[in-house]
C-alpha cells in the first residue's frame, strides 16, 4: 500500500504471520523503526549500526535488515504538519509485524497523553516484557547483582495507566463524583469539591492473557517460578482479582495445584519435568524482596503501574536504565523499546548509553529467530563492558574505566563481536 511519508525499501520483504502466530522471516525483512524524541537521535542510529554489524558477522551477508523509518512524536509533528501520532505509523507497524522504537516524550500534568501508551493500546500490545539481568563488570549498588535474573511481564493495556481520568474541578470530574456519591453510596472521597478522579480497569481477560504468557515463558525458558505481584490487600477487586485470576489460570491451563493448602501453587514443567512454583507477593514488599532476596524471583507477572515502577527499580540493581531492554508484544505484532525515556538533558550530545536499545534489538533478533546475531550482540556488549570502555553512566561508577561517547560505545560493541 502507498504511504504519505514512509519510504518503503524496495529491496526488502515483509515478515508474514502464520495462523499459529509464528513468523515467516525473509532474509531481508523490512523493519519499521521510530527514531524517538530526546536521546532517540543519539541511540537509534547506534542501535541500527550494531544490529547490522551483528547480522553481518553472524550470517556473512546472507541476511540483513531493510530499515524503514516511521514517525511518532516530535519528528512526526515536523513531518506531518503537527500530527504527533500519524495513522500510517500504526498501519506500517501492523503491516510489517516487527518494529523497534526510541523513547517518546510525554508532558507531565497537562498536554497530550502518552504516545507510548497509545501505541501499546492501539495495537493491543498487551505484554510489556522486560528482562533484567546482570552483565559481568557492570557497576551496581548491590553486593550480589549476579543474583538478579528476572523477566518482568507487565500488563500493558489496562490499569490506572490506561489514562481514564478527569481533572479536578471539571464538569466531567464533578459528574463522576456526583454519580459515585449519589448512586453508588460512596462516602470515602475525602475532598469531593475539588478532586481529580482516575479509573483503574482490570479485567479477567486482560489478566489471564498476560499471566498465560508469563507462565508459558517460564515453561519454554525453563524458569522455576512465576510471581504475581499485586496490591490486592488494598485494591481488592482490581489488584486482588489479578492475583486470584492468575492462580485460577495456573490451575485451569497449566494444571497447577495448591502447595500446602495454598495460596502458592506448583506444577511440573511439561517440557523438563521440573517444578514451577506460581506464587504471589504484595507490591510494596516486593520492592524490598528484589533487593534483599533477588535469587528467589524469576518470572514476574504484574499490572501496568507496578510493572513500570518495578522495571526501573530492578534495572538500578544491574546498572541502571541505560542497560534495560524491553518488548511490547501482542499475539502477532511486536514493538521493541528501551525501558528508559527521552532523558532530554542529554539529547543530541552523543553521550548516553545506547545499551538499552541495543539489547532491545537483541530481543528483536531472537524474536525473528536470528539467535546467532543476537548472541553476537550480547558478546559485543559483554566485551565492551569487560574492557571497561563504557558510557558516562557506568564510567562514573567504575574504577579505571575509559569514558566513551554513545557512538564510540557502539563501535566498541562491534569491535568485541570478534
Ligand atoms: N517508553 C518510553 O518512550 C518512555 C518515555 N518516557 C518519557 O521520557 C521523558 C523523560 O522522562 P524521565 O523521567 O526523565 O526518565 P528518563 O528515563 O528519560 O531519564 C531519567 C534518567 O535516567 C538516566 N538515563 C535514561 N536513559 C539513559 C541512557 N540511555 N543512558 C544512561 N542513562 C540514562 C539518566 O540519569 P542521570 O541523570 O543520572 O544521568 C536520566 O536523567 C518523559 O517525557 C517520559 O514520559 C519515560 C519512560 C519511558
Ligand atoms: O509513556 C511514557 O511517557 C512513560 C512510559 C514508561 O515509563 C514506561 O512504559 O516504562
Ligand atoms: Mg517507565
Amino acid at each position: 500500500m502507498g504511504y504519505q511519508h514512509i519510504q518503503v525499501p524496495a529491496d526488502g520483504e515483509k515478515i508474514t504471520v502464520n495462523a499459529d502466530n509464528s513468523l515467516n522471516v525473509p532474509n531481508r525483512p523490512i523493519i519499521p523503526f521510530i527514531e524517538g524524541d530526546g536521546i532517540g537521535v543519539d541511540i537509534t542510529p547506534v542501535m541500527r549500526k550494531v544490529t547490522d554489524a551483528a547480522i553481518e558477522k553472524a550470517y556473512g551477508g546472507d541476511k540483513s535488515i531493510a530499515w524503514m523509518e516511521v514517525y511518532c512524536g516530535e519528528k512526526a509533528a515536523e513531518t506531518y504538519a503537527g500530527d504527533w501520532f500519524p495513522a500510517e505509523t500504526l498501519e506500517a507497524v501492523r503491516e510489517y509485524v516487527v518494529g523497534i522504537k526510541g523513547p517518546l516524550t510525554t508532558p507531565v500534568g497537562g498536554g497530550f497523553r502518552s504516545l507510548n501508551v497509545a501505541l501499546r493500546q492501539e495495537m493491543d500490545l498487551y505484554v510489556c516484557q522486560r528482562p533484567v539481568r546482570w552483565f559481568q563488570g557492570v557497576p551496581s549498588p548491590v553486593k550480589e547483582p549476579n543474583k538478579v535474573d528476572m523477566v518482568i511481564f507487565r500488563e500493558n493495556s489496562e490499569d490506572i495507566y490506561a489514562g481514564i481520568e478527569w481533572k479536578a474541578g471539571t464538569d466531567e470530574a464533578n459528574k463522576v463524583i456526583k454519580f459515585l456519591k449519589e448512586e453508588m453510596d460512596v462516602k470515602k472521597i475525602r475532598f469531593p469539591e475539588n478532586c481529580g478522579i482516575g479509573i483503574k480497569p482490570v479485567s479477567e481477560e486482560g489478566t489471564k492473557r498476560l499471566v498465560r504468557q508469563a507462565i508459558q515463558y517460564a515453561v519454554d525458558q525453563d524458569r522455576d517460578s512465576v510471581t504475581l505481584v499485586h496490591k490486592g490487600n488494598i485494591m481488592k477487586f482490581t489488584e486482588g482479582s489479578f492475583c486470584d485470576w492468575g492462580y485460577e489460570l495456573a490451575r485451569d491451563e497449566f494444571g497447577a495445584q495448591p502447595l500446602d493448602g495454598g495460596p502458592w501453587h506448583s506444577f511440573k514443567n511439561p517440557k523438563t519435568g521440573k517444578e514451577i512454583v506460581v506464587k504471589d507477593v504484595i507490591a510494596d514488599a516486593m520492592l524490598q524482596q528484589i533487593i534483599l532476596r533477588p535469587a528467589e524471583y524469576s518470572v514476574i507477572a504484574t499490572l501496568n503501574l507496578n510493572g513500570d515502577y518495578l522495571s526501573d527499580a530492578l534495572a538500578a540493581q544491574v546498572g541502571g536504565i541505560g542497560i534495560a531492554p524491553g518488548a511490547n508484544l501482542s499475539d502477532a505484532v511486536a514493538l521493541f523499546e528501551a525501558t528508559h525515556g527521552t532523558a532530554p538533558k542529554y539529547a543530541g550530545q552523543d553521550k548516553v548509553n545506547p545499551g538499552s536499545l541495543i539489547l532491545s534489538a537483541e530481543m528483536m533478533l531472537r524474536h525473528l529467530g536470528w539467535n546467532e546475531a543476537a548472541d553476537m550482540v550480547v558478546k559485543g556488549v559483554e566485551g565492551a563492558i569487560s574492557a571497561k570502555t563504557v558510557t558516562y553512566d557506568f564510567e562514573r561508577l567504575m574504577d579505571d574505566a575509559e569514558l566513551k561517547s554513545c557512538s564510540a560505545f557502539g563501535e566498541e560493541v562491534i569491535k568485541h563481536m570478534g
